[in-house]
């Protein structure tokens, strides 16, 4: 196990920002923490690195105790913070040379690994620029090379696509899977559920400083009773066929908005035949029919009764 946190209790104050919060990653992963603002994130990303003192619980990191002096640890350790943490006064390549230059005593080999950190987040036509002259984009990717220059076994980015332009965005999502594909093990934290879904292995989901569920997205998927959800624009739209549609197997609901039919169904595969042979047996005239499977937002709802976006 690469992280392994145990019923960790972090007060603030009176606000309990986690509450018997446990994970587990393991090498190779892509693990993702998914949660809304305010959920207990970056407190446990905090805890984790050690940067902040908690009440209850236990925390490894590379099968050893982390503490704020665990130095052999942290140097295996990539972060990639909120905030975008990098010297004003300092070029890109001035800066991610620094970084680097933390972990790494030798300076050519920094040097070797600046070039190759500038390379992988396509910052080369900018190596020259102080960070104010930078995009928001592209001073997200200059974090992000000062977060992994040194090339860490374990990398922990916590929302690193906030606010960035799509182009850097896809730059980022990409950069990390090349990374771990590399080697890397990652833990990743972001309230955008496709982001989520898009790169991550595992995915644990939280609210109110607990873990409300974690498995992958198929995993996730098949704990709701949520199941595909079927819509039909149809040419002439009929509330008289609800009924007939509400008997079919599986079926939980079926209502018509505007033109279209929206058939929603329990846990199970493969209802788009059934409501495709009533629709072509009772000569329902459609346009476009398509089928959906529930999302992690569906998950969460299902699980706390609210939307993961508000
Ligand atoms: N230093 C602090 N003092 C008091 N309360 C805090 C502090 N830091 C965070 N909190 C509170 O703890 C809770 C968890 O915050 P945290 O930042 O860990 O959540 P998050 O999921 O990372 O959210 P976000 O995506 O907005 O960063 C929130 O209610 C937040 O207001």
């Amino acid at each position: 196990m690469v992280v392994s946190v145990n019923n960790l209790v972090k007060r603030y104050g009176e606000l309990i920002a986690l509450d018997h919060f446990s994970l587990e990653v393991r090498e190779g992963e892509v693990f993702g923490l998914l949660g809304p603002n305010g959920s207990g994130k970056t407190t446990a990303i905090n805890c984790i690195l050690s940067l902040l003192k908690y009440d209850k619980g236990t925390i490894e990191v590379f099968g050893k105790p982390m503490n704020p002096d665990s130095y052999e640890s942290k140097r295996n350790i990539g972060i990639v913070m909120q905030n975008v943490a990098v010297f004003r006064e300092l070029t890109v390549e001035e800066n991610i040379n620094y970084f680097c230059g933390l972990y790494v005593s030798d300076r050519q080999k920094c040097r070797q690994l600046t070039e190759e950190a500038i390379a992988f987040v396509g910052l080369e036509n900018y190596t020259k620029f102080l960070p104010k002259k930078l995009s928001g984009g592209l001073l997200r990717r200059l974090n992000i090379a000062c977060g992994i220059a040194h090339k860490p076994k374990l990398i922990i980015l916590d929302e690193p696509t906030v606010a960035v332009d799509p182009q850097s965005r896809n730059n980022i999502l990409e950069g990390i899977l090349k990374l771990n594909s590399q080697g890397a093990t990652v833990i990743y934290t972001s309230h955008y559920m496709e982001e989520v879904e898009q790169i991550c292995s595992r995915i644990a989901i939280m609210d109110k400083g607990k873990v409300i569920a974690s498995g992958t997205t198929n995993e996730l998927k098949g704990m709701i009773n949520t199941g595909e959800k079927i819509t039909a624009e149809l040419l002439r739209a009929d509330s008289g066929i609800l009924a007939g549609l509400k008997r079919l197997p599986n079926v939980s609901a079926a209502e018509i908005s505007g033109n279209q039919l929206i058939v929603k169904s329990v846990h199970g595969k493969n209802n788009l035949p059934a409501v495709l042979e009533y629709l072509n047996t009772h000569d329902i005239a459609y346009g476009r029919i398509f089928c959906e499977l529930p999302t992690l937002n569906d998950v969460f709802l299902e699980i706390t009764g609210k939307e993961l976006r508000d």
